[in-house]
């Protein structure tokens, strides 16, 4: 049996550093809610996946006329986005195997691209731990002396902003974060969970406007970006040429 495609999308969050009258996820980007442009773009890339979709068991915005995916579940989100995660992966184990890949996208994401994605799964698809979307930090780096002034000026020699996707196969996945979990490991995303088990995640380099809506000002610059990408979305699709992919 050949191994299956899922994509997790964590959107169990609250969006409380936004801070709107509902979580940022449903908030509108250029016409349509966060959720549904980030899983127009996942759905654009991957038609044939599987999805599961981690939402609040109190959540009263979610709309499923918003999931284009054929094959789709929900679970329930967790105190934290890793126990959302967990929850998904748990929610979804009776149908896969181990074998199978999983890609987590933030659904706080909504302008990753078709090209971004689909490279991804091409540099992990034969890797042994797999990866994950990332770019080289490209300002100079500050640490603070805890009072607002400058202590020092540090390296940024080999370090990178950890963006998602992040995609492994899901026997490696849950027990890396079974692991952490079991260990108090706190852990912000799962490439972090595969390096507490010793491993070593793939750093495949995206686009930087790959960005996570987080403060209230980055939906204007999202909406910004999405109509930047509207210009040039044929050629970085094209290159892409998204289809059924191999697993
Ligand atoms: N318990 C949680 C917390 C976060 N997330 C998801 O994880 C992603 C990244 O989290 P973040 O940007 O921190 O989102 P929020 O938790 O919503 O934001 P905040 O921390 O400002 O409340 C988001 O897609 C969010 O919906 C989740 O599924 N379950
Ligand atoms: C997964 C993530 O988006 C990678 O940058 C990030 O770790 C989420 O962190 P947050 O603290 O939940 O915003």
């Amino acid at each position: 049996m050949s191994a299956s495609l899922w994509l997790v999308v964590p959107a169990a969050g609250q969006g409380r550093r936004v801070g709107a009258e509902r979580p940022k996820q449903y908030l509108p980007l250029a016409g349509r809610p966060v959720l549904a442009r980030t899983l127009e773009r996942l759905h654009e890339a991957f038609p044939e996946a599987r999805l599961c979709l981690c939402l609040d068991a109190d959540d009263a915005w979610f709309d499923p006329a918003w999931v284009p995916f054929a094959d789709w579940r929900r679970s329930p989100g967790g105190a934290e986005r890793a126990e959302s995660v967990v929850n998904a992966l748990d929610a979804i184990a009776a149908d896969a195997t181990d074998d199978d890949l999983v890609l987590v996208h933030d659904v706080a994401r909504p302008c990753v691209t078709v090209a971004d994605l689909t490279r991804l799964l091409a540099a992990i698809v034969d890797d042994p731990v797999g990866g994950l979307l990332a770019a080289p930090v490209a300002d100079t780096m500050k640490r603070d002396d805890g009072a607002g002034r400058v202590r020092a000026t540090e390296s940024r020699e080999g370090l990178w902003h950890a963006f998602t996707p992040q995609g492994f196969r899901l026997g490696l996945l849950r027990r890396a974060l079974g692991e952490a979990q079991a260990r108090g490991v706190a852990v912000t995303d799962e490439a972090s969970a595969m390096e507490a088990a010793g491993l070593s995640p793939r750093l495949v380099s995206g686009r930087r406007d790959n960005l996570k809506i987080t403060h209230p000002e980055d939906l204007a610059l999202a909406e910004r970006v999405l109509s930047a990408q509207q210009r040039t979305v044929h050629t970085d699709h094209a290159e892409a040429s998204p289809g059924a992919p191999r697993v």
